[in-house]
């Protein structure tokens, strides 16, 4: 068993959703309508069984990040109406709906629901249960909207984020900077989560990293460049030394004298003549603020021509001072050759004035990345130490929803199907068990799903696996590890034992980890091999009457 998945059990009270929107009330009338139905057929307290499940993974590629799961436990944790949303719910139904259905509805809680899942930041596959819910009918159906609602964003980010670290590269700094371009609010602080969860190192929003402790990191922008007129506007020109030893009155003069050698050195004699001087007023302005973390955003004039001789000539006028300067940021132009040229830039700096570690100044590029910017600046080679990405990866530009589902798939141990004339709609029905079967070289081979009561798969035993579908396919497996993917997170009761919910961090490890445990030819971009799902040979069988029993017989005239 994977030690990390295997969480430490837990008692005790769960907060509620980070987002207050998150109540009861936000989910669709039709969850009433039916809520009502069931109540007035005197069904509502029938036992069923519901899998949260996709069908596609999202992206072209064959791995989903599961994300949300959290927020999902937190809103049934604490889910209770209020008198005010009984209100509302009384309003919006028509008026010859019975009294006593809003006396059930303010009587209702999650005490009787129980939700087994995977764990959150596992790599997952179609078809298998994200999600296993089961509860009073009525009940769980109202869970199916917000449900839904807080797993389909939440992994499809996530996996948008792995993806792109993928691209990127393990080395990479990724920072995620969308939250100007995302779908409103809770876009903006969903997608800072869950691009970390998915791998990002950082975000730039300042209340995600409040919210979920993530790293807050960020640069500046053009309208600090382009705010400086001349050097003449800096007022407060000292700068003490790193080590407090001496304070240089007049740091300005100190970047010109710097600014002057770089020109006139043998190395760099050519690359530049006059640089932009209202630019270098905002390099060294925002040096004199930050020292010890300066970072220039160098493409606002000229990137060669102006933007990295400013910044070197700040950054050996810091280095005199004591400190280490931090590196540049592009946003616009060819960034795999703008980067090489400030890496040559950068090298030459180092060795004409003996400044060791120059060379290695940090580049940071951005501007409209997505994966298949990425791929192009690594097939070109390029000189890129960090990314910011925002709106390609947080409006999930290439795929705009996952299209994760809520099925019934058991009503008072009756198991059900939902048939439909496209064989991958078709839901396996029944409360399952499924099992992730690793084999010799460590590797994930094959979920398979079982029916509740089956004999779990066992290390070293031979095992029959089979697509759920397709008749022919089918495969015997001798699993070297098994492991249980879906664990009780919540089982009715916060006081009784359940999953622990983990401390993002370490979400994010178990994410990476995953990722990194995945057969590589599962991953590439480019016609990735699908992951094999599987049923068991009882399940495969009994889906199969289930099919036959329940489809009409068609009539030919
Ligand atoms: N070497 C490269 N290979 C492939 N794509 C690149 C490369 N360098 C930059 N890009 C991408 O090309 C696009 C360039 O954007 P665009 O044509 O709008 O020009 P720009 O550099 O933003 O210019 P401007 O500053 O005038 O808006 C961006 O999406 C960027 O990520
Ligand atoms: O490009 P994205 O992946 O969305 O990353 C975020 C962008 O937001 C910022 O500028 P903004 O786009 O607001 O202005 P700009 O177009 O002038 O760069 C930043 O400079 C990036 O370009
Ligand atoms: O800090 C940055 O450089 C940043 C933040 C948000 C968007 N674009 C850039
Ligand atoms: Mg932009």
């Amino acid at each position: 068993m994977d030690g990390k998945a295997n969480g430490a059990k837990l008692r005790g009270k769960i907060a509620g959703p980070t987002n207050p929107m998150v109540t009861p009330i936000l989910t669709d009338l039709y969850q009433f309508t039916m809520a009502y139905a069931y109540w007035k057929a005197g069904k509502h307290n029938e036992r069923a069984v519901f899998d949260l499940y996709f069908r596609k993974n999202p992206f072209g590629g064959e791995y989903t990040v599961f994300a949300g799961l959290e927020e999902c436990i937190r809103f049934i944790a604490n889910f209770k109406f209020s008198e005010e949303e009984i209100s509302f719910i009384q309003e919006s139904l028509p008026p010859t709906c019975e009294d006593g259905f809003y006396d059930y509805l303010r009587g209702i809680d999650c005490s009787d629901v129980e939700v087994y899942a995977i764990p959150e930041g596992s790599v997952v596959f179609p078809k298998v249960p994200l999600m296993r819910v089961e509860g009073p009918v009525a009940v769980v159906q109202l869970l199916e909207t917000p449900y839904v609602n807080l797993i389909n964003y939440a992994s499809l980010v996530a996996t948008n984020a792995a993806r792109h670290r993928f691209v990127a590269g393990k080395s990479k700094l990724l920072l995620e900077f969308g939250l100007r371009r995302a779908q409103g609010p809770d876009g903006g602080i969903s997608a800072s989560k869950y691009c970390y969860l998915g791998g990002f190192d950082a975000t730039s929003n300042v209340a995600a990293g409040r919210l979920f402790g993530i790293p807050l990191r960020g640069t500046h922008s053009h309208a600090f460049v382009s705010s400086f007129m001349s050097p003449d506007e800096i007022v407060e020109k000292s700068l003490r030394r790193y080590d407090g030893s001496s304070v240089c009155e007049d740091f300005v003069s100190l970047v010109q004298m710097w600014l002057n050698k770089i020109k006139w050195s043998n190395l760099l004699r050519g690359i530049f003549g006059e640089t932009n001087q209202s630019e270098l007023a905002a390099f060294t302005s925002y040096a004199l603020a930050f020292p010890g973390n300066f970072l220039a955003l160098v493409d606002t004039y000229d990137v060669m021509r102006s933007g990295v001789p400013n910044f070197c000539a700040v950054a050996l006028a810091l280095n005199e001072m004591g400190y280490k300067a931090v590196g540049i940021r592009l946003d616009s132009g060819d960034l795999a050759y703008l980067s090489c040229e400030a890496r040559k830039f950068f090298i030459s700096v180092e060795k004409e004035f003996g400044v060791s570690g120059f060379g290695k100044t940090n580049i940071t590029a951005s501007n409209d990345l997505n994966e298949e910017t990425l791929d192009a600046l690594n097939k070109q080679g390029h000189e890129v130490d960090a990314y910011g990405i925002g709106t390609y990866l947080v409006t999930c530009y290439a795929q705009a929803a996952l299209g994760c589902v809520f099925k019934l798939v058991e009503i008072n141990n009756q198991p059900r199907i939902k048939l439909s004339e496209d064989v991958t709609k078709v839901s396996i029905p029944c409360k399952k068990r499924s099992f992730r079967l690793y084999g010799k070289e460590g590797y994930p081979l094959v979920d398979i799903m079982t029916g509740e009561n089956e004999p779990p798969p066992k290390t070293g035993e031979r095992i029959l696996c089979r697509h759920p579908f397709n008749e022919s396919k089918r495969a015997y497996v001798v699993p070297q590890r098994v492991e249980e993917l879906l664990k009780c997170f919540w089982p009715g009761s916060p006081d009784k034992e359940r999953e622990e919910l983990l401390p993002l961090k370490d979400i994010r490890d178990r994410c990476i980890h995953q990722l990194e445990q995945m057969r590589p030819d599962h991953m590439r971009r480019l016609n990735p091999t699908p992951y094999k799902v599987s049923v068991s040979a009882k399940l495969y069988d009994f889906i199969h009457f289930l099919w036959l029993n329940e489809a009409p017989v068609g009539e030919l005239q």
